[in-house]
């Protein structure tokens, strides 16, 4: 070896001293035994230290990893150092990469949402955890989206589901503050062609599509629940429409498909007096398929769906559109009748419309 590559071998052996005191991960005993073995080779040579009684146990293995090098130069024991420790740099920063990286599957384009498609599964989370979930005009635009994504790519079933503590909190209320006054019919009107087409994605959705309720659900997230095939709901949930307190009218085709689930006396409870419902109320009433303890309701539930979408796929879009041909027909002429070209958005408060 040349005084250069020594001078190069001592200068990579202090650098990767410094590397290693960096590192996050515990490289683990077994490594660092090779890497205390290569230092003292390195730093004093062949190792002519008096071996250390059996029951020293550290002592021994420390011994035994320098001992075991021989008469491996120093300038190797430097070089094999150096080289080991840039492998655990290396090993450390490719994990942290992977962890940084997109979620596997994530879709692209989405603010406030996160889509992902994996395991025959397209789920699409709401994702605004620091406002309950509200849905905002970009929500509303980006799940119209992601149902339409969903609803033509190769995945079996899709899944609506929400970030953090709340599953939803319904309209954004921002949605309806900042309106110049001769402006609000514009905005209602706006606001209603927007709220057809969100509705009519989820009356038109050609595959099994399910709400995984993983906790209090408001307002229009309530409503269009009732065209979802499943709702599977943590037993934190908790289902609250109230629109008469708001100076709404149920919109999401509730008018119609609340009676037909719960019966009118039910229905009338929570679209007309702002009823909320617990997870075991609304299960019991129809409109929660089933409630799961909060503690293993993820693993429970996706563990479910993950059987479920590997189930043959068209055999499910069929089946589903014979289930509903009568409520997709019904709910479709609702649609036209509430806010087709003749027109009937009902005002309230000069402000808000009914939609079915
Ligand atoms: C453009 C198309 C329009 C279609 C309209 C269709 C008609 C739809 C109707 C409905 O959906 S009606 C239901 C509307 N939702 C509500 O009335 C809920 C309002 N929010 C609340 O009552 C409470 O915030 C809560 C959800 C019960 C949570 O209370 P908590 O005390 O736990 O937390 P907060 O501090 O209140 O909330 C944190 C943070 O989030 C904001 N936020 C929550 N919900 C909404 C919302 N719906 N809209 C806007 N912002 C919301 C809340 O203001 C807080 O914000 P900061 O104060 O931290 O800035």
């Amino acid at each position: 070896m040349t005084a250069a590559t020594m001078q190069v071998s001592q200068k990579d052996f202090q650098k990767a001293q410094e590397q290693l005191k960096l590192l996050k991960k515990d490289p683990g005993n077994e490594t660092k035994l090779k890497l205390y073995g290569l230092f003292k080779q390195a730093t004093e040579g062949p190792c002519n230290a008096p071996k250390p009684g059996m029951l020293d146990f550290v002592k021994k293995a420390k011994w035994d990893a320098w001992n075991s090098l021989g008469n491996l130069s120093q300038d190797d024991a430097r070089q094999k150092y150096a080289e080991l420790v840039s492998s655990l740099v290396s090993a450390e920063s490719a994990s942290q990469k992977k962890e940084a990286s997109p979620e596997e599957g994530r879709h692209d384009g989405y603010e406030t949402l996160i889509v992902t498609t994996k395991n025959n599964i397209t789920k699409i989370m709401f994702n605004r955890p620091d406002r309950k979930n509200a849905i905002n005009h970009q929500m509303y635009r980006e799940i119209i989206k992601a149902l339409e994504e969903a609803g033509k790519n190769d995945s079996t079933i899709a899944v609506i589901t929400g970030n953090g503590d709340y599953y939803s909190s319904g309209n954004d209320l921002n949605n309806f503050t900042n309106v110049q006054p001769g402006e609000m019919e514009k905005m209602a009107k706006d606001g209603a062609v927007l709220l057809k087409e969100f509705v009519g994605h989820f009356i038109d959705f050609p595959k099994p599509l399910i709400a995984v309720v993983n906790g209090p659900a408001i307002g229009i997230c309530v409503t269009v629940l009732a065209l979802c095939d499943l709702v599977y709901a943590s037993d934190r949930a908790t289902f609250h429409s109230p629109f008469s307190q708001l100076g709404q009218s149920p919109e999401g085709c509730s008018s119609y498909l609340f009676p037909k689930i719960m019966g009118l006396a039910k229905a009338s409870e929570m679209l007309l007096f702002n009823k909320k419902l617990t997870a075991a109320e609304a299960c019991a009433q129809g409109l929660v398929t089933e409630v799961f303890p909060d503690s293993s309701f993820q693993k429970e539930v996706w563990a479910r769906l993950e059987a479920y979408a590997s189930l043959p796929k068209n055999s499910l879009a069929v089946s589903k559109q014979l289930l509903r041909v009568n409520i997709h027909n019904n709910c479709a002429v609702l649609k036209c009748l509430c806010l087709g070209p003749a027109g009937c958005e009902h005002f309230h408060e000069g402000l808000l419309w009914t939609f079915c």
